[in-house]
């Protein structure tokens, strides 16, 4: 059998672009996914159809392949790296945060020499995409596959509220859309789920390609973990994330370089996701200088590769770190936390003595932002480095491409799912094109 078409993965852009390329009845798509396949509501488990608890990215869950990478060099232990193995990819096992990138950050990877890729061209793709139940204006879709909405302000959780109190008084702008481009503050995340439901291992190079695992990009977060007052309600099953502080480092030209997102209920770091800790706060850095690398460990395809992370490598990505993890101990002291907080449960009083212990601290404690991407950049032919040029053909060889989260060329500031299954759409009206 002859295919028009081979789509290798069903995930976030494999899927997008299967969906769409055969929407054609005169084009044949074939679709290979290693992982199951479940056609419809009543055959899909409960760790993917019920989101808010994180069972379906736990180590050894079904529909992981629960690789491992190393986080930073003082780590003991290596960070859990899950994947989605399944129909839907790790979009199926994901915290269904959707926020695309600033515009900046298209900008920039135009400016690399993908001039497709700019603000301007990649936003009719982000309205094709979504249906946003909230919004209806000119950067926001109404008639897409993917349906956006906002936890309605009644429906957040006590901490969500005092952090949301905390940050307006800490002089961050209030925003209602995360999606629009402009936006920086504090407000509801817009989110994807349904309406209050659910060579030197002996392979032939076809093609020398340097720059592929390289720039392993995320990112890299670091918990404060938070013990609460003994009547404060927590609730494993309840939505954990509702609302996100945007902000700018001090310093910083990257607008909205971090965030602080505060979660409801926390259980212990790699623990039983049901084991209730308290709650956490966590800081996120959006755009990090450090990067990573993966890097093969062997010729069979179930051997994972290695995947070195590197995170916090760069002293400006510890100092903004270091500066987002007392923005939110400052936070914590505020009145709006004075029913909440019972002290810290980490980091330790010892932890923050000094700037050295502090950075001790979290290179022990970063963990993944689950939002690798960037190991198969895009870029022009003249960029050594580059793997796909900026239609994602791979540079050298014919009737390949690579269209999934590793061909940005630099991570965006926002989680990558909706930006990934974006450049499926975009990659998928090429190939129609012709
Ligand atoms: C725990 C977790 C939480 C996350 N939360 C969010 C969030 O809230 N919001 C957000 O925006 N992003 C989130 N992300 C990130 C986001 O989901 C990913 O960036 C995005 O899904 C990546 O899409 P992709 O198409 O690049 O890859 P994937 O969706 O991973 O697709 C790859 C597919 O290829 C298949 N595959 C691999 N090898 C083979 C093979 N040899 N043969 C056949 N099939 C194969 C896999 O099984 C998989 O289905 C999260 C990620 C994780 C792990």
């Amino acid at each position: 059998m002859k295919y028009d078409v081979i789509v290798i993965g069903a995930g976030s852009a494999g899927g997008t672009m299967a969906t769409r390329l055969s929407e054609d009845p005169n084009r044949s798509v074939l679709l290979l996914e290693a992982g199951p396949d479940y056609p419809d509501l009543e055959q899909l488990p409960d760790d993917l159809k019920f989101g808010y608890a994180p069972t379906a990215s736990e180590m050894g869950a079904p529909h992981n392949w629960s690789f491992v990478g190393t986080g930073t060099p003082r780590q003991a232990e290596p960070v859990a790296v899950p994947r989605g193995r399944v129909v839907g990819g790790t979009s199926a096992i994901n915290g269904q945060v959707f926020l695309r990138g600033v515009p900046e950050d298209y900008d920039r990877w135009a400016s690399w020499g993908n001039d497709e890729w700019s603000y301007i061209n990649v936003l009719p793709f982000f309205r094709k995409l979504e249906t946003d139940t909230d919004i209806r204006d000119d950067f926001h879709g109404f008639d897409g596959p993917i349906p956006v909405r906002r936890h309605k302000r009644e429906a957040w959780l006590p901490l969500q509220e005092a952090f949301h109190e905390a940050c307006l008084d800490g002089g961050y702008a209030e925003v209602y859309d995360h999606n629009h481009p402009d936006s920086t503050g504090v407000g509801p995340f817009p989110m994807n789920n349904p309406n209050e439901q659910l060579g030197r291992l002996g392979i032939r190079v076809v093609k020398d390609a340097p720059g592929v695992g390289k720039n392993l990009r995320d990112h890299p977060l670091v918990p404060v973990r938070v013990r609460v007052k003994d009547d404060f309600p927590l609730d494993p099953a309840a939505p954990r994330i509702q609302t996100v502080l945007r902000y700018t480092a001090n310093g910083s030209d990257a607008r909205n370089d971090m965030q602080i997102f505060p979660s409801s209920f926390s259980t212990p770091l790699g623990g039983d996701p049901f084991a209730e800790e308290g709650i956490r706060m966590t800081c996120m850095m959006e755009l990090a200088q450090s990067a990573g690398e993966l890097t093969l460990q062997s010729t069979d395809p179930d051997v994972q590769p290695h995947i070195d992370c590197r995170y916090l490598e760069a002293p400006w990505d510890r100092e903004r770190m270091r500066e987002s993890v007392r923005i939110v101990l400052k936070m914590l002291e505020h009145d709006a936390f004075k029913d909440i907080y019972d002290g810290l449960i980490s980091p330790a009083e010892a932890d923050l003595v000094s700037d050295d212990a502090l950075d001790d601290w979290m290179l022990r404690e970063v963990c993944i932002g689950q939002h690798l991407s960037g190991t198969c950049k895009m870029g022009p032919a003249s960029d050594p480095t580059a793997v796909v040029d900026q239609r994602c053909r791979v540079h050298g060889i014919e009737g390949l491409r690579v269209a999934d989260a590793s061909v940005m060329p630099d991570v965006i500031r926002a989680n990558t799912n909706c930006t990934t299954i974006m450049i499926g759409e975009r990659v998928a009206n090429w190939i129609a094109e012709g």
